[in-house]
């Protein structure tokens, strides 16, 4: 059998641009002012079932990252968006999720539909302030969630 290598994730610049790019939305009550975000929780692959996180997706060869995002959120939730500025993270704007995985986020607000578990995710729940920690974030997401905390308003 033939080694296949990997990306090598130790080569310079290719921190993120070996990874491959996901998108999700930070969907809040309120672009400007959030109060609440929605949290999904992964119903599979088993490794990642039961974990919370932001519903997206990868994004598939002949995509926009926004056009993947509303698909996804349409796919996953049933809902169209709105979406509001990016959350810009410290990995060229991006955010290194998993050695595999790069993500790129947004603030989006709900304007049609009500967000429901369809697939991929077995729970919702809209957190606060007070209430954010209170579900076990994929380990990836842990610091996205302590910067978007400093935007929810109590
Ligand atoms: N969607 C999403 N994925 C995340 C987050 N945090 C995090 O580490 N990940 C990881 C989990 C997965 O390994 C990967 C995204 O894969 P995915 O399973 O959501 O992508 P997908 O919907 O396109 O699924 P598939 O077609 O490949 O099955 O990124 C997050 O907040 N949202």
């Amino acid at each position: 059998m033939t080694h296949q290598p990997g990306p090598d994730l130790d080569a310079p610049g290719a921190a993120v641009g070996a990874r491959r790019l996901v998108v999700a939305a930070a969907i809040v009550d309120d672009v400007v002012a959030p109060s609440r975000l929605l949290a999904a929780r992964r119903s599979r692959p088993s490794s990642l079932a039961g974990r919370w996180e932001f519903p997206g997706g990868k994004v598939d060869d002949g995509e926009t990252p926004v056009g993947a995002l509303h698909r996804e959120l349409r796919e996953e939730l049933g809902v169209s968006v709105d979406l509001g500025p990016e959350v810009a993270g410290p990995d060229d704007d991006a955010w290194i999720i998993t050695d595999r995985h790069v993500m790129r986020l947004w603030l989006a607000r709900v304007t049609v539909g009500d967000p429901a578990p369809l697939v991929e995710h077995d729970d919702l729940r809209w957190l606060d302030a007070e209430s954010l920690f209170t579900v076990d974030w994929l380990d990836g997401d842990v610091r996205i969630v302590a910067a978007l905390a400093g935007l929810l308003t109590r």
